[in-house]
């Protein structure tokens, strides 16, 4: 991804800033909301319901300000939570819920010592020329998070833009959060993730080479670069991706595969049920639908192979004589 790109369908382009260096590039005057929209989950698709209202009724544009890496990544990389989708899902989200910029500012030190009221200056206003601002239930930001909506709408009044809060959107009483997602997604409950994303949960990505071991293992893999820190899944799934118009079943291993290499990092590799074609370059979409169990150190390929068969043998099993249309 270039400074300034535009993330485009055949449908909408939505044009994506990198940087505070590069906010000049951005056209002033907009309607704005700033968070780490991780997943871009039914609260989240709240409050930019209410951002394209804002934008429409103002006639200028929208604007999302996001962070990456996320602030709590970028203070503890090592406890920070998984993350639910990488920066460029979450911008193919955000274009597809009609945002037309995209600001991402990196999270750095430089920003982390802004404090609240220098963000608004430097950044909504000197940068933006936002004239609305709307943020979520539970906003903070600035230093120490020091800012709140009440700050929020005394900078307004002060430096000439409104300010408003949206409701809290929840499900069976509870408030969705990114948060929420993550527990649901740790627990494989796929069908809790689908009600608060309102889709069901998939990790996309191009496929990449990968150690070419699959073949010996009886299951030709299709590696895809999980492009995060730290995945919200982990383990073997029950899974399946649309290729060429046709939705196709599969197993997906999320794990640093310790029988292998064990290299530390995260992988996500996909063994298509009854498909031999080259996938090399291609963008999959991986919808998971169950988990089968935990990844396992095994002591030897052989083991490693008898548990990847039984793998497959129960995907066949759990979708025998189901339409592939309807995989659940
Ligand atoms: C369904 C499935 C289950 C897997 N389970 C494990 C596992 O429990 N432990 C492990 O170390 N690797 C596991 N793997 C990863 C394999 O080690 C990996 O796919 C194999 O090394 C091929 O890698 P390559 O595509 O880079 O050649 C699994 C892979 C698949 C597709
Ligand atoms: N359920 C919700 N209802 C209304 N606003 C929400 C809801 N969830 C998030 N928002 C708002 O969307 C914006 C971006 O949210 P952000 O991603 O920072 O929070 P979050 O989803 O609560 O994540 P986490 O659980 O990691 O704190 C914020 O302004 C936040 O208040």
């Amino acid at each position: 991804m270039g400074i300034i790109d535009h993330f485009s369908s055949k449908m909408r382009v939505m044009q994506l800033v990198r940087g505070l260096h590069n906010l000049r590039s951005c056209q002033r005057g907009c309607v704005a909301t700033i968070g780490n929209f991780d997943g871009v989950h039914r609260g989240h698709q709240g409050v930019l319901a209410r951002l394209r209202e804002r934008a429409a009724q103002a006639g200028l544009p929208s604007c999302v300000v996001i962070f990456e890496p996320q602030p709590r990544e970028f203070f503890a990389p090592d406890k920070a939570p998984a993350r639910i989708s990488s920066l460029r899902e979450k911008l193919e989200l955000l274009r597809a819920c009609g945002v037309d910029q995209v600001l991402c500012l990196t999270f750095n030190r430089r920003l982390r010592e802004l404090s609240a009221n220098q963000f608004v200056h430097q950044i909504l206003v000197e940068g933006l020329g936002v004239v609305h601002l709307e943020v979520g239930d539970d906003f903070r930001f600035g230093c120490d998070r020091a800012g709140d909506f009440d700050l929020l709408v005394e900078a307004g009044q002060r430096e000439g833009f409104s300010v408003e809060s949206a409701a809290t959107i929840a499900l069976d009483g509870v408030r969705i959060s990114s948060t929420r997602v993550r527990e649901v997604l740790a627990a494989a409950d796929f069908a809790m993730a689908e009600r608060l994303l309102g889709r069901p949960y998939c990790i996309s990505g191009r496929v990449l080479h990968g150690q070419k071991l699959g073949r010996q293992l009886g299951a030709p893999t299709a590696n895809l670069r999980l492009n995060r820190l730290r995945p919200a899944l982990q383990g073997v799934y029950l899974v399946s991706t649309e290729l060429d118009g046709r939705r196709c079943a599969g197993v997906a291993n999320i794990g640093t595969r310790p029988s292998v290499d064990g290299d530390g990092r995260a992988h996500l590799e996909v063994h298509l049920l009854d498909f031999s074609g080259d996938l090399y370059g291609r963008r999959l979409a991986v919808q998971f639908h169950r988990k089968l169990r935990d990844e396992q150190r095994f002591a030897s390929l052989e083991a490693l192979k008898s548990a990847i068969a039984a793998d497959i043998a129960a995907a066949r099993a759990h979708w025998q004589g189901q339409p592939l249309e309807n995989l659940k």
